[in-house]
């Protein structure tokens, strides 16, 4: 898997971590090298690409790095956004109507939260009941999902909502490829019993379990 890294991304080392420990291998890639046709699936790591400049991952979402993903993502390739990299799926506009805008409190929210998983027929999420709500961080400043009509893509739902997302969104899949996933909670911090504080758990876990049986038996 690549775990694609653009200047500012500060996640892709902790995905990398967690999708070797999960049994797969992955490798990061600098934006600039990233060939699609190497690679089985790929994901857009988290953090400040290019320091969040215009909006937070409006410059990634034009590189032509963008452009072997969306090839990827049309050859049915399992694409994940972390965060930052939902950020680009959306600016790049593969994730249907609607926008990521600044906290309803206008500041950087990092807390753990709780989140349902609405949509289990991903290949990131096929390990999930329908309804399931696990534990995951989220640590973003431009989270709030905005859109003029309620969507009917959403993978991930907070259910305590930390942003002011409308509907309570927390992440999508493209509307024509459910083989694209984005969401603005941390599956890679959360992976780990010993990383989850009192009274929550490893809520992203099954994210790459789900992943290697996509992988190893379809979806
Ligand atoms: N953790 C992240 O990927 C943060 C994304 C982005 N820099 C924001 O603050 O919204």
């Amino acid at each position: 898997m690549a775990v694609l890294k653009f200047p500012g991304t500060n996640g892709d080392e902790d995905v990398k971590h967690v999708v070797n420990l999960y049994g797969m291998r992955g490798e990061v890639v600098w934006y600039k090298e990233f060939k699609q046709s190497e690679w089985d699936a790929v994901v857009l790591a988290g953090g400040f690409s290019y320091a969040d400049r215009l909006r937070a991952g409006a410059i990634a979402s034009v590189t032509s790095a963008m452009d072997q993903v969306v090839e990827a993502a049309e050859e049915g390739k399992p694409v994940l956004g972390i965060c930052n990299g939902f950020q680009m799926l959306m600016e790049r506009g593969l994730m249907g109507n609607g926008a990521l805008l600044h906290n309803l409190n206008n500041r950087f929210v990092c807390k753990w939260v709780k989140v349902m998983v609405v949509d289990n027929k991903t290949p990131w999420t096929l390990d999930y009941e329908p309804g399931e709500v696990v534990d995951m961080p989220v640590a973003h400043a431009e989270g709030r999902y905005f859109s003029e009509s309620e969507p009917n893509n959403v993978v991930f739902k907070y259910v305590e909502n930390p942003n002011g997302s409308m509907w309570d969104v927390a992440g999508l899949h493209s509307p024509e490829l459910k083989n694209v996933v984005g969401l603005m909670p941390h599956p890679e911090r959360a992976a780990e019993e010993v990383l989850a504080p009192p009274g929550r758990g490893p809520g992203g876990s099954k994210v790459w379990t789900s992943l290697r049986r996509a992988l190893k038996h379809g979806w």
